[in-house]
């Protein structure tokens, strides 16, 4: 499927600048700092997967970026422009926020898309035709005229997705995507999103499926408590914050000196000429030097997961609960 759904962005401005994001509720149990000066940018052709625990922050900020919640500090910059100034820089994003609630039941998925298509600024043979179109390479161009309340869960959130492309936004905003799809429906969504990417559209998606994330993003930002506490492609951030596992196999057993080196250095001997150890660099260098006269003929390592790095970034000694700051 070649999906070409978006016109690509050529410009050295940023499709998405946000800077500084700041924001305070007030609510039943007093203020919470819901967001605590978050910085993002997306440049086009860029898919950054925002994540964090429940109540870390993540829907307080996308709601900033496309205007419906006023930020207290900090600024969003949609190629340039500031939504909460210019209603222009809304026409410059397309989102599906909060699952399929945007889509009107009675009307038909082609009903659906040329209403919202003029209510972002097309005329109405534009709308239609590149509804139409959406709908086509969506794969729904055979549930056209039946009510929308007829189409499956998946076909829903692909009518969904059609409506925030519907007229060509730069910038796409999407909130757990694959949530709720089978197998096969989420795979494709995954590749709408990438292929989506290489026709030139910035992609802010929100999940918990770290999977999803791994798959699909150039770029992750975990948030937690309203801060960002890391940012980079998904290789980086597993392989400069999470340890690794090593499975070393050795030419002999190890004699009992060396093993119990090894029980101090607190690694696994689950059988005598296997040594299994969980770390940095650092301490496999430790338990080479530990087992030596001994002859290593095998070194396997498999890289930490993203799941493995979110966990440890998100882990916190005195509160697990990973909601947002109170303000003291
Ligand atoms: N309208 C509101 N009034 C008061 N507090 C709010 C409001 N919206 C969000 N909050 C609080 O702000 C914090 C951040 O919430 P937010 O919805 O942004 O988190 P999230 O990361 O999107 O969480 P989840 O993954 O559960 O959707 C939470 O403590 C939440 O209770």
């Amino acid at each position: 499927m070649n999906i070409m759904l978006s016109p690509v962005v050529s410009s050295s401005t940023p499709v998405l600048q946000a800077t500084g994001l700041r924001k305070r509720y007030v609510g039943k149990q007093g203020p919470v700092e819901a967001v605590r000066g978050v910085s993002l940018q997306i440049d086009a052709g860029e898919v950054l997967a925002f994540l964090g625990p429940n109540g870390a922050g993540k829907t307080t900020t996308v709601k900033m970026i496309c205007g419906l919640v006023l930020p207290d500090e900090g600024e969003v910059r949609i190629l340039g422009e500031n939504p909460m100034q210019s209603s222009r820089a809304l026409r410059h994003v397309g989102a599906v926020l909060e699952g399929n609630r945007n889509l009107y039941w009675h009307l038909t998925p082609i009903e659906n898309l040329e209403y919202y298509g003029m209510i972002r600024g097309l005329p109405r043979r534009e709308a239609r035709q590149r509804g139409w179109e959406l709908l086509a390479q969506l794969g729904l161009g055979d549930k056209v005229r039946e009510k929308t309340q007829s189409l499956s869960r998946g076909m829903q959130q692909k009518l969904a997705l059609a409506m925030a492309l519907i007229h060509r936004p730069p910038l796409l905003l999407l909130d757990e995507p694959t949530l709720g799809l089978d197998v096969e429906s989420a795979i494709a969504m995954k590749r709408m999103v990438r292929e989506l990417a290489r026709a030139g559209q910035a992609v802010l998606l929100t999940t918990h499926q770290l999977d999803v994330a791994e798959e699909v993003a150039d770029r992750v930002a975990i948030i937690r408590r309203g801060e960002l506490v890391a940012e980079g492609p998904p290789a980086a951030l597993t392989a400069r914050f999470a340890a690794g596992t090593y499975v070393l196999e050795l030419a002999q057993p190890l004699d009992a000196v060396i093993a119990r080196r090894l029980e101090e250095l607190g690694v696994a001997h689950p059988e005598p000429r296997k040594l299994t150890l969980r770390g940095d660099a650092q301490l496999f260098w430790q338990v080479m030097e530990a087992i030596r006269p001994a002859e290593v003929v095998a070194v396997q390592r498999d890289r930490a997961t993203l799941t493995e790095t979110f966990l440890q970034l998100i882990k916190e000694e005195s509160d697990a609960s990973g909601t947002a700051a109170a303000v003291r």
